[in-house]
Parts: C-alpha cells; structure tokens; sequence
C-alpha cells in the first residue's frame, strides 16, 4: 500500500458498489463464535486489520479460526475452553477488540495481558476497569492506558449505570455479565450500537433490552450455539461513498447490502435534514436491518447536531464536518467530545486538515462551528491521515473536490477498517 497519493479532481462519481463488511459486527461475530459450541460461519467478515487483531488473539486463546477471504470458520470452545495465550494479546489500533476482549478475558480463569501500538496505547482504559472491577474483575492497567494485566476471576452479577456512552464498555460488561454467578443489568447513559445484544440473541443467549432502550438485562451461563451469518456492508464505510456522492457535482452513486442498524445511520437522517438526496431501500437481514442507498448531489443547508444524536454517528462526524464545509450557512457539532479519544483526537485533526482547504471550522471542546460559505482553496501543504483510517479518507473524498491534484500522506491508515478503499473510489470514478 502506497504511503503518499496524489488526488485527482473528478467530475463525478458513479455506479453500484458493495461496501466491505461491518467492522463492530465483524469483531463480535468472531468473539461470540469463539466461546459457542460447535462451528460458526461468518460470511462477508471485514479482513482488515482491527478485526485480523481480533482474529489472532483468538487463536493465541485456543480457538481454531480459518480465513479464505471475506469467510471466516470459527471452531467454537465454548464459555469456558479458552486457554492462556503464551504470550501478550497486541491488539494494534483496534480499541473495540480490546475493550470487548477485557470483559471476555476478566473472567477466563487465566492471565492475560493486552498490549497496542501507539495510538491505542494512549486510548483511556479506565472506562471499562472500573466497571469490571466492580463485577469482581481484577485489571491492572499502565496509569490508566495498556499495557492492561487482566487476572481472571469469578464475576458477580452487578447492576452498572455507566458513566461514558459506550458501546465498547457496554460490550465489554455484557461479555463479563455472561460468565457472572448471577444476572446482571446495565443502564447506559445513551442508547448505542446494539450489535452486540442482536448477535447474542441470535447465538442463544438470554439477553433483554427494555422500552427505554438503555437499560439491558444479561443472563448468566448460557449455552451458546455457532451460527452461519452474513454481515451486512458497513454504514461507517458506506458514509464515505455517501458523502462524495453529496459534495461532488454529477455524481449519482448506489450502495448495496448496507447496514442499516438505526443504532448506526445517524449520518443518514443528518444528511437527509441537510438537504441531501438519498432514497433508501430497505430490508430484514439476519438480526440486522440492511437496504440500498441511492444517493446524488445536492447543495446542503447547514445542521445543529447535539448530545443525543452523537453515538449514532460518533464515526462520521468527520463527514459530518466534510458536509458542513460545502453547506449555505453555519453548522454547529457539540456534544462530542469521545471525538477526543479516537485514533486521533478527531476533534483536533479535522480542523486542522479542513482548514489547509480554506475551511472556516473553529475547534470547541466537545465538537465544531463550520462556516460553508467560504469557497474552498488549494491546500499548500499536503494533507494527512494523522494515521488514522477515518481521518485519511475523509481528506482523501476532500481532495476529490479541490481544483488541482492533491497529496495525501500516511494513506495507508485506511488498511485499519477499509483496506479497498482507493479501489472501491477508482471504481466509482470510472464508471459513466
Ligand atoms: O462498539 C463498537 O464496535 C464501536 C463503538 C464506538 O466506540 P465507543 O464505544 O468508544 O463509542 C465506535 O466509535 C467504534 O468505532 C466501534
Ligand atoms: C473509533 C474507531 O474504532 P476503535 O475504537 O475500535 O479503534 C473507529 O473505527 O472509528
């Protein structure tokens, strides 16, 4: 993979393409395969290089896992067939297998240590040891980061008001919850990706989410079955695709077998109250809503995005902010300040690479104000992923909108969730 491109302008994007599997569902369908009975199946698993993270650490726990392509066969050990790994788990940049796997491991009656690279090693921990630790869990972490020391212990059935809107965290104690001596409830501060509960259910576990849709009951023990899925396209890689398609004159894209989990598509209802034009076309896939998204150019009006609509798009906000910069007027993001503890602090490095293009966005603690009246220049500087993946093909959609070519540094992040990112784009630019 290339380190440096250079970005041509287009005159549009066209055709169909199906995005690469869900990276959420991905890591999970391998960690629930992994602890069922008998074998599990994923179809259109993401072999990028999170989920590979979570594919290894697998194996290095005794779980026999074949690869041959996007299908993933998974010999299950059960709850209780995990061994302890021979060495330290690297979980490279990959925050949701660490997150979910501290839960799984806190109760494995072993040791086990996970490290990352540097990124994920300056990701905050603490959010899901405390909780932990108050099921009975034993997690030592390196001032509040990895390297994390999880010694295995029997957990108690807790009741957690969680502190942090979390999808990881929740996942993290639903997973811990399922080998605790009794049930166990979780209240989250928001509703987030529920992939985790559907999945669950699908493999046999007990596992209930009341009206409010925050507070989730998990039961202990249970005997979970392999099962043969398919994973749906990932919204959080359709929305780049989404986004070009909006900003980029001409184009008229269409995306097929998406996610369509309304945990996920808060990109989709800020887009359509922007004044994109997306027609949506949808169906019932195994546990997860899915559809086709039909999406051309439009000339966007701005949007105010706050607290309560930001886990269900805590991943494009970076497009969010891409829209914004091409809107009539000012649009404001708050509430957002998990941005701060991505990859990158997304908050800092989205300002700073929209503003080499003339942008008018000002930073605030938790989210951005984007001015899109301001006509957008030739960066004079190359732009950058910062090496991270959601960062680098935001810039990389933006540079498709620029007058000239444009460079774009560390490209090669995309690998972390979208390894055929640039091919998919060369596609969509081809085609007439
Ligand atoms: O559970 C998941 O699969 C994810 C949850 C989100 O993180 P948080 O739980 O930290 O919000 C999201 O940003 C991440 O890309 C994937
Ligand atoms: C934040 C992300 O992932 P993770 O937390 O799993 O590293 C992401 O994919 O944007």
């Amino acid at each position: 993979m290339i380190k440096e491109l250079s970005i041509q302008p287009t005159c549009g994007l066209h055709g169909e393409l199906s995005v690469p599997g869900d990276k959420s569902i991905s890591h999970r369908g391998l960690i629930l395969g992994a602890i069922s009975q008998g074998t599990t199946t994923l179809h259109h698993f993401l072999p990028a290089a999170d989920c590979l993270s979570t594919l290894t650490a697998l194996q290095q726990l005794g779980v026999p896992i074949e690869r041959t392509g996007t299908t993933v066969m998974i010999r299950g050990r059960g709850l209780r067939g995990l061994t302890q790994p021979q060495q330290a788990l690297d979980m490279g940049n990959a925050g949701t297998a660490t997150r979910l796997l501290a839960g799984l491991l806190a109760g494995q009656p072993f040791e086990t240590t996970l490290v990352g690279d540097a990124s994920l090693s300056q990701r905050p921990m603490e959010r899901v040891r405390q909780p932990l630790q108050a099921m009975g869990a034993q997690l030592q972490l390196t001032g509040g980061h990895l390297p994390m020391l999880i010694t295995g212990r029997t957990l108690h059935g807790s009741c957690t008001e969680m502190q942090v809107a979390s999808a990881q965290v929740k996942s993290a104690l639903i997973l811990a919850a399922l080998q605790a001596d009794r049930p166990s409830t979780i209240v989250e501060k928001l509703p987030t990706r529920d992939h985790t509960e559907r999945l669950l259910r699908l493999f046999g576990g007990q596992i209930e989410t009341a009206a409010d849709h925050r507070t989730i009951t998990v039961h202990p023990q249970p005997n979970l079955i392999g099962q043969s899925l398919t994973i749906p396209g990932d919204f959080s890689s359709a929305a780049f695709f989404m986004t070009a398609a909006t900003i980029i004159p001409n184009s008229h894209v269409r995306l097929t077998h998406v996610g369509l989990n309304s945990t996920r598509t808060g990109f989709l209802s800020i887009l359509q109250r922007m004044g994109g034009r997306v027609t949506v076309d949808r169906k019932l896939g195994a546990g997860e809503p899915v559809g086709t998204l039909d999406v051309r150019f439009a000339q966007l009006h701005p949007v105010q995005v706050t607290a309560s609509e930001i886990p269900a798009v805590i991943d494009e906000l970076p497009l969010v902010a891409l829209l914004a910069a091409t809107a009539d007027g000012i649009s404001t993001i708050s509430g957002a300040a998990e941005l701060r503890v991505k990859e990158t602090d997304r908050i800092a490095t989205i300002v700073t690479e929209l503003q080499k293009l003339g942008v008018q966005i000002t930073a605030r603690p938790d989210g951005f104000v984007i001015d899109g009246r301001q006509s957008w220049q030739q960066p004079t500087e190359p732009l950058a992923s910062h090496g991270d993946h959601r960062i680098g093909m935001t810039m990389a959609i933006s540079a498709l909108r620029v007058g000239g070519p444009t460079e774009l540094v560390d490209a090669e992040a995309v690998n972390i969730s979208y390894p055929t990112f640039f091919e998919d784009l060369a596609r969509l630019n081809q085609e007439v």
